[in-house]
């Protein structure tokens, strides 16, 4: 909706004049874009010959045909991409580039790092720039990403390059209510997005219309396409408009056909840069691997990170589990680098928060999940440090590819355990990654063992971490497609379980087949001596006939609920999401938390019954519940039948202090004759609840003036300012106030898109509103000048602090580009 421009009402005479002008700017606007249509048709026909030939590119420095400045581009983007000091096109840029002016579908593929952000939004900003798209057309463009790091890092590139533009833009990935995203939606012309969220707004969101899209962006596409995201993507897609242009970005990206129908690409240009290449990744990138025995590994990185010190990393992890362990027990041993970590887990402001602080950083080790393997581009990261294995070699490709970007040098080194080095060294070979062996120096390795295990044992917190770590870890590499690769049963998990500073090895319990029964019949084998002990007892205590579920054994383990309550203090923040990934970890833990039916199986075997029934006990109930049939095993789970077991309430009511009482209690026959007849009893009531009234409506009174008093004090100030904007308004006196900020005015002008608005509003656009402070502190005054002089409806909106949190973010969306 165009925003209302006070101070730039024309007199009515002038009018015709006005009109004149706007056709002829209209007429020559038409014809600009006929033009660069022309030389868009031309530019393409070149770029399809060098693509089909599959030539590469001359060094883009001294082949001026690659230079943004020669492409056929609207002067808002030209002008975007000169103010973000973009001049060169990558390979990937000048190849992908032309064809997505042209409107075609492509299937992008390059190298990490070489550019392929800019090779999709370019065609995004032309198409809707040439098609002339405003603020009524509504959504045009569409690109997702997998990961809400990486949106965020689309959305803030599309804002640098596309600050010349009149479109608004979004950023649609979680982290507000459903409703106030909702309320945004409609005013968007691009958004970037996470699959998941944009498909609860295209379900739900009433009156959110995608009929018009005109382009679809996925970047990441091999990743958004896989398993994790397809039912959300293939429903998402059901949404749009099949006539469109699509266009699919990934350094992993593939020419799978099953892929491509999904997604209804219309005769798709397959742009692989790095096919021809001899190395999948940057040739700026140095790659080596060393074996360390699994319970080696502690000591291998903690060397590693002290050997590095002035150095920017990322540690890859295997799970969030992982992250956290080894990020608290090395926070304890005081590497001397600043220590971050980042998993999925975490509240995506928190995410939001590292993210920026590693970017900004000059020295600092971040250990992460593959959340952050992908897309994400941080700046100047010396080291990648693959401390896990990657399930896959797409999955190594990106994660080193978080260093080694644009032309800078990067080192990457994986971990490996014997059992492993053969399969992997085999896979990368196989995909084109130059990758040498190293040997890890004696002498530089730490043994940071004895210490963790001394810190797990005055700390059960971190011992608690620990042995999520080992389970995760270890249910990771059961879960892994690639047996070359991985088998747990050729690692020596009790070693492993003592340098994550464990007694023992956490027992582990599979999913499905042999393992669970051999599991099940063997004696516990790993247990550490306290469980041990634990089991003889138990064994004895099932002699004498006695039964005892699990629960209660489970409350006789001394490290449950006791380190739960430390856990989620450890954790902090993460405390609610801790609760929910404990979830992840059911089908793996020998102990569990929920009564379910695993559960079921595992009190049956342990409680001596005969086999198909059971006794629970400590609901509550007089009765014990017997589960001897499949009918009441189902009962089990149904809350509302188990109701019956758990005794009835007793109901209470509370009182103004929030006091429960017991809704009948009235005061014995004695007391009441004590304290007097009824009638004094009355009066004494009524007298001492007055004189409560009384007080009360003395502060109320107080509390009211007060009101009063700022009320009138803040309409005084809006009278001074609004006498102050009224001679600032008149023509300048030379040397008055010369450099006041252009934007001042434009930035205070109403919002757009707040609905129409009636005579008894007007009088709100002459009250100023708070003065913004700038958000492009690098333009220069000119540019601010040319902004303020476009023509057109719409609306500024300015930030003033660089985005770092999601509030920044939403402001940003609700006001990008717009003018
Ligand atoms: N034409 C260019 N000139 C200078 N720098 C560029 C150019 N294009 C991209 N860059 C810079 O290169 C870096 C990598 O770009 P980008 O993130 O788009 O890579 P990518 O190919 O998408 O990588 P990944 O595969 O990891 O997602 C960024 O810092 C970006 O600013």
């Amino acid at each position: 909706m165009p925003a209302v421009r006070a101070g730039n009402r024309a007199p009515q005479k002038q009018k015709p004049h006005k009109e004149n002008t706007k056709s002829l700017k209209r007429k020559r606007d038409q014809e600009d874009i006929q033009k660069l249509q022309n030389a868009v048709d031309e530019n393409a026909r070149n770029a399809l010959l060098k693509n089909r030939a599959n030539k590469t590119l001359q060094d883009p420095k001294s082949d001026d045909t690659t230079k943004f400045s020669t492409l056929p581009l609207s002067k808002p983007t030209a002008s975007g991409l000169e103010a973000s000091h973009f001049q060169n096109l990558t390979d990937v840029q000048a190849r992908a580039i032309p064809l997505g002016l042209k409107g075609r579908d492509i299937l992008g593929a390059a190298k990490t790092g070489s550019g392929k952000t800019l090779a999709f939004l370019v065609p995004v900003l032309e198409k809707l720039y040439r098609a002339q798209w405003t603020e009524y057309d509504g959504l045009g463009a569409l690109i997702i990403s997998p990961t809400r790091e990486l949106a965020v890092q689309i959305f803030e590139v599309l804002r640098k390059i596309g600050r010349y533009h009149t479109f608004s833009a979004g950023l649609v990935i979680g982290g507000k209510s459903l409703r106030e995203e909702a309320e945004r939606l409609g005013r968007m012309n691009i958004l970037v997005c996470t699959p998941g969220r944009m498909l609860q707004h295209l379900d739900q969101t009433a009156g959110f219309d995608v009929d018009n899209l005109q382009i679809l962006v996925l970047d990441e596409a091999d990743r958004i396409m896989d398993m994790g995201f397809q039912s959300a993507v293939d429903a998402l897609v059901e949404h749009l408009p099949k006539s469109r242009q699509t266009m699919l970005f990934s350094a992993t990206q593939s020419k799978k056909v099953s892929d491509l129908a999904r997604l209804s690409l219309k005769d798709p240009e397959y742009v692989a840069v790095h096919e021809a290449a001899a190395a999948a990744t940057p040739t700026t990138l140095t790659q080596h691997y060393l074996v360390t025995p699994l319970a080696e590994k502690m000591e291998t990185l903690y060397g590693f990170i002290k050997a590095n010190l002035k150095s920017k990393m990322i540690v890859f992890l295997s799970s969030g589990k992982q992250v956290r362990f080894v990020y608290e027990s090395f926070r304890h041993l005081q590497p001397g680098i600043p220590l971050l970590h980042l998993h999925g887990r975490q509240k995506q402001v928190a995410r939001l928060e590292i993210t920026s602080r590693f970017a900004a950083a000059k020295y600092s080790c971040l250990f992460a999940t593959d959340v952050v393997a992908r897309g994400v581009d941080f700046p100047a990261v010396d080291w990648v440090v693959q401390m896990d294995c990657p399930e896959d070699t797409d999955t190594y490709i990106h994660r080193v590819g978080r260093t080694a970007r644009y032309e800078r040098n990067g080192k990457a080194v994986l971990f490996l355990d014997p059992s492993e080095e053969e399969g992997m060294v085999k896979r990368l070979e196989q995909r084109k990654v130059p990758i040498q062996k190293v040997n890890v120096r004696e002498k530089k390795k730490q043994s940071v063992k004895n210490q963790i295990q001394d810190m797990c044992f005055k700390n059960p917190d971190l011992k608690y971490l620990g042995q999520k770590a080992f389970i995760s870890y270890t249910r990771s590499v059961h879960l892994q497609k690639d047996k070359e690769i991985f088998d747990l049963k050729k690692l020596d998990l009790d070693a492993y379980a003592a340098s994550l500073g464990l007694p023992g090895a956490p027992q582990i319990r599979f999913q499905k087949g042999e393992d669970v029964k051999k599991l099940k019949n063997a004696p516990r084998a790993g247990l550490s001596s306290d469980s041990e002990s634990e089991l003889e007892e138990e064994k004895k205590k099932r002699k004498k006939g006695e039964v005892r579920t699990k629960y209660d054994r489970m409350f006789e383990r001394t490290n449950q609920d006791v380190l739960t309550s430390h856990y989620n203090k450890l954790i902090g923040d993460e405390g609610q999401a801790a609760n929910n990934d404990d979830s992840d970890d059911q089908d793996f833990l020998s102990v569990k938390r929920v009564l379910e039916g695993d559960d079921l199986n595992e009190a049956e075997w342990s409680n001596g019954l005969a086999p198909g029934k059971k006794i629970i006990t400590g609901l509550g109930g007089e009765e014990p519940f017997v589960v001897d049939s499949k009918r009441r095993e189902k009962m089990l789970k149904s809350k509302k039948k188990m109701l019956k077991f758990k005794g009835k309430g007793d109901k209470v009511v509370f009182d103004d202090e929030g006091i429960a009482h017991h809704p009948y209690r009235i005061k014995g026959e004695e007391d009441f004759i004590r304290d007097g007849s009824a009638e004094a009893q009355r009066q004494k009531f009524v007298e001492s609840e007055a004189v409560k009234v009384k007080e009360a409506d003395i502060s109320d009174k107080q509390l009211a003036k007060e009101r009063r008093r700022e009320k009138k004090e803040k309409r005084k100030a809006r009278e001074a300012m609004e006498n102050d904007e009224a001679m600032d308004s008149m023509p300048r006196l030379s040397g008055v106030n010369d450099d006041e900020d252009p934007l001042a005015l434009m930035a205070s002008l109403p919002i757009a898109g707040e609905g129409e608005r009636g005579d008894s509003e007007a009088s709100e656009e002459k009250r100023p509103k708070k003065k913004a402070k700038k958000w492009f502190q690098d333009d220069s005054e000119d540019e601010r000048e040319k902004i303020k002089n476009r023509k057109g409806k719409g609306k500024i909106i300015e930030v003033g602090e660089a985005p770092d949190t999601l509030e920044d973010y939403e402001a940003l969306a609700a006001g990008l580009l717009e003018d």
